[in-house]
């Protein structure tokens, strides 16, 4: 990603050594101020190790680590801790301390080892434990609270360091949702207000909703580096984590989704598939015939109908009529075509009216066809009786099988797609 301004931190074509294994190869970066990176990726792909050698606390085998552009190698610890502020992965809880003293702890870059916490240094403290909400927490000890208020002790203590750069290694380990998205929404409120903050996460989905930015890696290498929508995607997701995923934005939410599933194939790799569907029939066979890496097209659904959200999520090429619209004749011709060339076409168990009636005309093109039938044709017929005669005409055809989307997914599984 292009920094805007001058970046407050840069690695360039770093790599690191543990033993005689390279764990990060050849890595370049940089941040601006104000950005929020998210470092995802797979167990042992190489986060922590990244975030340490970024901290200076792990040397770099090859190339720099540079903070305002001055190399992290030539700062004195105390320098460092005056730019970085770093919650490591498994903190250690020293027994007996105070959250207040926890959180004054942060103070000691400011600090020679004679002076004692300034009144300022207390007031500091205090509003970095208001900002977590943990300031009724102040007197106790950090051992005798939960792990979410111990993280949000250790979220005030970094933030009290008062550095530019804040690195948090999976800093919602094992918390609830509730105090995940708390420590996301405070580290996103921060950089908001200046600070830059690198953040190392397993949730992926909690990481491209809070994150400006998101860094995948994999393998000790970047895999992709851009805005959440440009990292997260099937493709990125499969190099990194070998996964097979559908992603997509969540019409409810607005945010990204990701669907995983087990499959043999990838996506497109199987034989084509015409979906003929509408008014949300056809959402769970497109994805159990995605699932299965079958080629899909759809149609013809109308807009802001569930079937073009599930369409879009499964990378269905799809037809779309308006909203309540009759499907034109551009529209039907187009629909035709794809039946007809498809392998196989599935006809779902959707309603009728004269708006889409065209849609069971064009299962007539078809060579192979399912029909789904989970109610009986009478009960969605609202076409006075032509679709029901139509429909009684279409399962007659010997290229037709009929039966329940149960029993549709049931064979599916057995028998792949072949
Ligand atoms: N001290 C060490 N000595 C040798 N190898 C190490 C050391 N620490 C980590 N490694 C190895 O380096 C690789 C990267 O580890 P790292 O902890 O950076 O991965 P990670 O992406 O943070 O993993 P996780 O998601 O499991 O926390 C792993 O293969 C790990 O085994």
């Amino acid at each position: 990603m292009q920094a805007d301004r001058q970046p407050v931190l840069a690695a360039e074509h770093i790599s690191v050594r543990l033993g005689d294994r390279n764990i990060l190869q050849d890595i370049s970066f940089t941040v601006s101020p104000g950005e929020f990176v998210g470092i995802i990726g797979p167990n042992g792909a190489g986060k922590s190790t990244l975030l340490r050698s970024l901290r200076g606390l792990w040397p770099v085998a090859a190339g720099a680590v540079k903070v305002n552009e001055c190399p992290v190698s030539s700062l004195r610890d105390k320098q460092l801790a005056r730019l970085i502020a770093y919650l490591q992965q498994d903190v250690n809880v020293t027994f007996g301390f105070t959250a207040l003293e926890v959180v004054l702890a942060g103070r000691y870059p400011y600090l020679q080892w004679w002076e004692n916490e300034r009144e300022e240094d207390y007031q500091i403290a205090g509003k970095y434990m208001e900002f977590t909400g943990v300031r009724h927490l102040a007197g106790k000890p950090v051992d005798k609270v939960s792990g979410g208020e111990r993280q949000r002790i250790f979220l005030a203590k970094v933030l009290a360091q008062e550095t530019p750069l804040i690195f948090l290694d999976e800093p919602t380990a094992s918390l609830d949702l509730v105090y995940q998205e708390e420590i996301f929404r405070h580290c996103q409120t921060i950089c908001r207000q200046g600070k830059t903050a690198l953040l190392v996460a397993h949730d992926i989905k909690l990481a491209a909703k809070f994150c400006s930015r998101l860094i995948l890696l994999a393998q000790g290498r970047v895999v992709a580096d851009g805005t959440p929508r440009q990292v997260v995607t099937a493709q990125n997701l499969e190099t990194a984590y070998g996964l097979h995923s559908a992603v997509f934005t969540n019409k409810v939410t607005g945010h990204l989704d990701i669907h995983t599933y087990v499959a043999g194939a990838g996506p497109c790799s199987g034989q084509s598939v015409h979906i003929i569907g509408g008014g949300g029939s056809a959402g769970g066979i497109m994805r159990s015939l995605y699932e299965k890496g079958c080629c899909l097209s759809g149609g013809v659904f109308h807009q802001g109908d569930s079937d073009t959200d599930a369409a879009e999520a499964f990378q269905v090429d799809y037809l779309a009529g308006p909203a309540f619209g009759a499907i034109d004749e551009r529209l039907a011709a187009l629909n035709r075509h794809k039946v007809a060339c498809a392998d196989w076409v599935v006809l779902t168990n959707l309603c009728y009216g004269q708006q889409n009636i065209d849609n069971l005309a064009a299962a007539f093109q078809a060579a192979r066809l399912t029909v789904i039938e989970d109610t009986a044709i009478d009960g969605r017929d609202f076409t006075g009786g032509r679709a029901t005669a139509l429909y009684r005409r279409l399962i007659a055809l010997p290229q037709v099988e009929v039966m329940t989307t149960p029993e549709f997914l049931l064979r599916l599984n057995k028998a792949g797609t072949e």
